[in-house]
């Protein structure tokens, strides 16, 4: 009778190990002595000790090839934030199933989600929120909307019966070294003029989370996820545990770049109802002219109010305490961007 070989535990596959926080995890990894296969339909760097697999996530043949002999997988995966809903349905929900399928098929025995604290936002205030907040039922946006679904399939997904054991890791608002949106949109927004505004009174406090605390956190939750551990099936909030004033993290990192911080204040709800009537504009013009709008709505409503969740539940079972505070995190990513500072 043929014995199924059980893939070593140190064998791991990380789906969109080319992306800013899936080479972070990748980097950690390898560190810990883990072999990595990554997954990603694009290939942005090579490393000794990782193997690239190049394919689209709902190519559930493509998967299994990557998840041979694989007993942990990490699933990073997105489109980038501007795409269109059609994108992040087919992405992250139909290639979620798939990537469930492919990982039960393979004999994966543990996958760990990247979800998003956001799940749970509508664009009003959250303070310490803790897991137990019910999912948004008007999310900010068609990417939020299916980080919600993505996530509750890979929860519904975990069966201990079948030895197969999922958690989700909800981090909020990820910076640090690499990273393509957070420093590179302030910085184009401050050299185009527009970063001279304070949203709101500039008292909202907010989770901003350094990449390195984030893969500590999904590194905990899959080395303790094993059969009848209290976090199978579960989310689990990732930040840096220090909110901050939006606009103090905003003015640190524009500061430690030689930008000028925002000084001027403008109310929450007009800038809000413009940056609606732009988005509206810009989709009844999309067949004339294209613009993207840099103050969206999601924008103004991450800028404008309180979004900090708790990690307590994360320290209780996870044994998490970020390992990088933010004032080294925010040093650590300026020093990273030199390219970005200003010329003048
Ligand atoms: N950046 C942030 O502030 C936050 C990000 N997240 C989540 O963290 C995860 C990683 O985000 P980032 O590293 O910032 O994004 P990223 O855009 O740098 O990386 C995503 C990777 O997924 C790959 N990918 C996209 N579609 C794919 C497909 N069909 N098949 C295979 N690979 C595909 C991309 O090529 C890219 O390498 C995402 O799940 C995101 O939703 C959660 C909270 C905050
Ligand atoms: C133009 C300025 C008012 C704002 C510039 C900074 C923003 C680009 C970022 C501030 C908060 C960030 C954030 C995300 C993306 C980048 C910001 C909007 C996410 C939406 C990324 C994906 C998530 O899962 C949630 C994040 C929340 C915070």
């Amino acid at each position: 009778m043929a014995t199924r070989v059980r893939p070593s535990s140190k064998r791991c596959a990380v789906i969109g190990g080319s992306g800013f926080l899936g080479r972070h995890l990748v980097e950690k990894l390898l560190d810990r002595g883990y072999s990595v296969s990554v997954f990603d339909i694009r290939q942005s760097y090579e490393l000794p000790g990782v193997t690239f697999y190049q394919g689209d996530l709902c190519d559930k043949q493509a998967l299994l090839a990557a998840l041979k002999d694989v007993s942990l997988v990490f699933h990073c995966a997105s489109p980038s934030p501007a795409s269109d809903r059609a994108l992040f349905e087919r992405v992250n929900i139909q290639g979620t199933q798939t990537v469930i399928q492919a990982c039960i098929e393979s004999g994966v025995q543990r996958l760990v989600l990247t979800s998003s604290a956001s799940v749970v936002f509508e664009g009003t205030d959250i303070k310490n929120g803790r897991e137990d907040l019910p999912y948004a039922k008007k999310p900010i946006d068609y990417y939020t909307k299916t980080k919600i679904e993505q996530e509750k399939l890979v929860l519904k997904a975990c069966d201990n019966q079948k030895g197969f054991l999922t958690v989700a890791i909800r981090p909020h608002g990820i910076f640090g070294p690499r990273d393509p949106q957070l420093v590179p949109i302030l910085v184009d927004t401050a050299r185009r003029g527009k970063m001279k505004f304070i949203i709101g009174d500039g008292t909202n406090l907010v989770d901003f989370t350094f990449v390195e605390n984030v893969v500590h956190g999904h590194i905990l939750a899959a080395e303790r996820l094993r059969a009848d551990s209290p976090i199978c099936g579960k989310p689990y909030h990732i930040t840096n545990d220090e909110p901050i004033l939006f606009w103090d993290f905003m003015s640190q990192v524009l500061v430690g770049l030689g930008y000028p911080p925002p000084r001027y204040y403008l109310p929450y709800s007009l800038v809000y109802g413009l940056a609606l009537l732009l988005w509206l504009l810009s989709v009844l013009l999309s067949p004339l002219i294209s613009f993207k709008p840099t103050f969206t709505p999601m924008r103004v409503a991450l800028a404008g109010t309180h979004h900090y969740y708790s990690c307590k539940r994360a320290k209780e079972d996870l044994g998490y305490t970020p390992v990088v505070s933010l004032k080294d995190a925010i040093a650590r990513t300026v020093e990273s961007y030199p390219h970005l500072r200003c010329e003048a």
